[in-house]
């Protein structure tokens, strides 16, 4: 990636090296009126890549994209990538992270398995400097890896607001 945009692989790699490996298992019980509920609430992840694999060949993950949800099929032994916050900041919003959630299935049950690579805890969060440039200034403020897990984990999820407070507005705030 680093390579891909041209910028000193020190960049990234002082973010995610040595970086943090967490699983989540996720289990979404059939649900007879599967319309009016959701497995997962719209959100985008807060680290760095994750790695999901859909366990049955149930479908239920979405993405949004132009503000609508597209359904991501489900393949056999097919992992699915999805880019997060901090590749989104790191990146200075050349990478955007993607907005998903989960529905569920009126008779079957769904499992997920979703590995998170995430940042060294120690680090600090910010745009590339590489990448911040006159044209393209600084879309995301600076702040360390840990308070911006605390704040994340603090809200509930709502599609990519955290990642919209770290945002630089035009009038600098
Ligand atoms: O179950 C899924 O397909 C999505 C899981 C997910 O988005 C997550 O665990 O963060
Ligand atoms: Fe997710």
């Amino acid at each position: 990636m680093a390579n891909a945009l041209a910028i000193n692989p020190k960049e990234m790699t002082e973010l995610f090296n040595p970086g943090t490996q967490m699983l989540r298992v996720n289990y979404y019980p059939p649900c007879p009126q599967p319309e009016k509920v959701i497995g997962l609430k719209s959100h985008s992840d807060v680290g760095g890549l994750t790695i999901l694999l859909q366990i049955s060949d149930i479908d239920g993950l979405q993405i949004r994209k132009d503000g609508q949800w597209i359904p991501v099929l489900s393949l056999p032994n097919a992992f699915i990538i999805n880019l997060g916050d901090m590749l989104e900041i790191i990146t200075n919003g050349i990478y955007p992270s993607i907005e998903h959630r989960a529905t569920v299935n009126s008779e079957k049950e769904r499992i997920s398995l979703a590995t998170f690579y995430g940042p060294n805890m120690q680090a600090i969060l910010a745009p590339a400097p590489s990448l911040v440039t006159q044209e393209r200034p600084a879309q995301f403020r600076r702040i360390s890896v840990v308070d911006h897990f605390n704040g994340y984990f603090a809200q509930e999820l709502r599609g990519k607001s955290y990642l919209n407070e770290m945002r630089i507005t035009k009038d600098g705030e």
